[in-house]
């Protein structure tokens, strides 16, 4: 198989309009960052031209993750695929603290679930007492 073709960003932000269109997705848990060539799909795009464009020539894979695209969406995109995004040591660093900060933040998510989970167990005690004690 030959090597997949590599870019830099610097490469990839000079693909930045209409005619010529290219995107950054993916991250470490999801194969790594790869270099998409969106412009014949820009106006078959169901969430239109003008997103993908204000994102044209940068990394788009948070943007393209919060919308929780489909399977369908997935296959299309493999479709666009030129290569994979080179990143330098800094940009490399830069990521890995991001992902960190990222699972930091949903761990934070699910402590306050338990915590109100537990308030609600509590209250729900302490309102139990209070009844079977008037009955
Ligand atoms: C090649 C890259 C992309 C492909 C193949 C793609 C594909 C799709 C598909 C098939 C849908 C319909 C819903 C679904 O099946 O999930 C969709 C919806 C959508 N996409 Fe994308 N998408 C891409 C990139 C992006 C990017 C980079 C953004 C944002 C910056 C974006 C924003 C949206 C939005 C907002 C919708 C929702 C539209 C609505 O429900 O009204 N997409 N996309």
């Amino acid at each position: 198989m030959a090597a997949e073709k590599e870019f830099t960003a610097a490469d990839v932000a000079k693909h930045n309009t209409a005619e010529d269109c290219w995107l950054i997705i993916g991250n470490e848990n999801t194969g790594g960052a790869k270099v998409y060539d969106v412009t014949s799909y820009l106006d078959d795009h169901p969430g239109g031209a003008e997103v993908m464009l204000d994102v044209g020539g940068k990394d788009a894979d948070e943007f393209f993750e919060d919308i929780g695209h489909s399977n369908d969406a997935r296959e299309e995109l493999a479709k666009h695929v030129v290569g994979v995004l080179k990143l330098t040591e800094e940009e490399k660093e830069k990521r890995r603290l991001a992902a960190e900060k990222k699972s930091g933040a949903d761990s934070g998510g699910m402590s306050m679930i338990a915590v109100l989970v537990a308030a609600a167990g509590i209250g729900y005690y302490f309102y139990k007492q209070k009844v079977d004690s008037s009955e």
